[in-house]
């Protein structure tokens, strides 16, 4: 199960986002916000993160009006590797290389089209394993340190 969230910036592109998952047969869970009354993302990205690092969904979009303030919480949270991406490069390589389980965009950056093409990229990617795998534990090392 994929999770999503945003704040009141991001409500709109969350709306587009899961509308664009469903055409691709993927259902996303909300965890808010449900309206564009002012919220504090630190609030929701725990909330949502918290479902992936549960177990309860194995993946998180975040949105935020630049992606910035959700990735910042995202990875303050033992066991969520997220990447804030405005391009459809990074998003693939986040999680080729980096195996990350969170994605974050900017609902005031970037362009409708764009984010669906990002958030696609993300999810149609895997971690490629090998060399990457003992970077990606010593990421996790760095949690206990
Ligand atoms: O955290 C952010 C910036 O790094 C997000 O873009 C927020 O959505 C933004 O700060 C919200 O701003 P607002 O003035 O409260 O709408």
């Amino acid at each position: 199960m994929l999770a999503i969230c945003s704040d009141h910036a991001g409500v709109d592109l969350k709306e587009i986002i899961k509308a664009h998952l469903a055409e691709r047969g993927i259902e996303a869970k909300d965890f808010g916000t449900y309206t564009k009354e002012s919220v504090d993302y630190p609030d929701i990205a725990e909330k949502a993160c918290g479902a992936v690092v549960s177990g309860e969904c194995d993946k998180v979009i975040l949105i935020c009006g630049t992606g910035i303030g959700m990735s910042i919480c995202a990875n303050k949270i033992k066991g969520i590797r997220c990447c804030a991406c405005s391009d459809t490069y990074s998003a693939r390589l986040s999680r080729n290389h980096n195996d990350a389980n969170a994605l974050a965009i900017g609902a005031r950056v970037l362009g409708d089209e764009l984010a669906k093409d990002i958030v696609d990229s993300f999810l149609n990617a895997e971690f490629m394993g090998g060399k990457h795998l003992k970077r990606v534990e010593k990421i996790n090392a760095l949690e206990n340190k």
